[in-house]
């Protein structure tokens, strides 16, 4: 197989994110929904596509058809138990969203240390693991999830665009929500970092995700950035595939 013919697909809760095998793993297209996505594979000359869902059923089954039409082999990669020399710790691993999974496996092959990954999109996830055990792990909301809530919640609370890019105390509605989120955001990083330090004397911190540009500003040296860890675990199974 070529691998400029296969495309990797992150289907997560709110977004679609894609590249192909061969691309730099930097390289990820972000699309808003499934349209734009079909778009790309009807004109891309692909053999394989492997795709991680999180989302709905329907979608995966529009682009399983989708491949079935266009003579595509289509892979959805499913949570294990055991594989690429990772051992999960839930009993029932198919609870686990693949996309954890794979942030897992992805991470994996740029450390030998423990450490935990913390995937920051709608949800936050963090996952655990050292000398190939997954340890467990913490689902909380996003930043964009945890803003909705407050303000769904509320009737003065209001909400703007800011981004912030270091955790300030404010003097506004908007300002103090974007801070609480990210204070809230940084909390997890914290609480994954100090659990790890208790654990283990050598650790390391990794970081995926739309927002992970928001915990940037509290990590320190015993960190890592990729731009799509679950793109990456995806690769890891491609690969086996193909090169065995
Ligand atoms: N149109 C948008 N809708 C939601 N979030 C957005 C949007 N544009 C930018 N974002 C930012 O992206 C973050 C989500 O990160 P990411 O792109 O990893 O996730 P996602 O595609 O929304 O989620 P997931 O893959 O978990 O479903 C949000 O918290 C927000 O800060
Ligand atoms: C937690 C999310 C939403 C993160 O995208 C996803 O991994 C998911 O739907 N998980 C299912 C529950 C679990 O992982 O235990
Ligand atoms: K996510």
């Amino acid at each position: 197989m070529q691998t400029n013919s296969v495309l990797l697909v992150d289907i997560g809760n709110t977004r679609i994110k894609y590249r192909l095998l061969n691309d730099d793993a930097d390289n990820v297209t972000t699309v808003d929904d499934l349209s734009a996505l079909i778009t790309y594979i009807e004109a891309a000359p692909l053999t394989h596509l492997y795709i991680a869902n999180v989302g709905k059923p329907a979608v995966e089954e529009a682009l399983a058809q989708l491949c079935n039409e266009q003579q595509i082999i289509f892979c959805a990669v499913k949570t294990q138990s055991d594989a690429f020399g990772i051992t999960n710790s839930y009993q029932n691993p198919q609870k686990m969203g693949v996309d954890r999974w794979l942030a897992i496996l992805g991470a994996a092959k740029l450390t030998d240390k423990p450490f935990a990954v913390i995937d920051a999109g709608t949800a936050v996830t963090v996952d655990f693991v050292a000398n190939g055990q997954h340890l467990g792990g913490w689902i909380a909301p996003g930043f964009h999830t945890m803003k909705k809530a407050l303000l769904s919640n509320t009737t003065r609370v209001f909400e703007n665009e800011t981004v912030p890019e270091q955790l300030m105390a404010a003097s506004d509605t908007e300002e103090c929500v974007a801070m609480g989120c990210l204070a809230a955001l940084q909390g997890v990083f914290w609480s994954a970092k100090r659990r790890l330090n208790n654990q283990f004397k050598e650790n390391v911190i990794i970081f995926t995700g739309g927002d992970k540009k928001l915990l940037t500003s509290a990590c320190d040296g015993d960190s890592l950035s990729a731009a799509n860890l679950v793109i990456d675990g995806l690769a890891r199974y491609a690969e086996k595939a193909s090169f065995g």
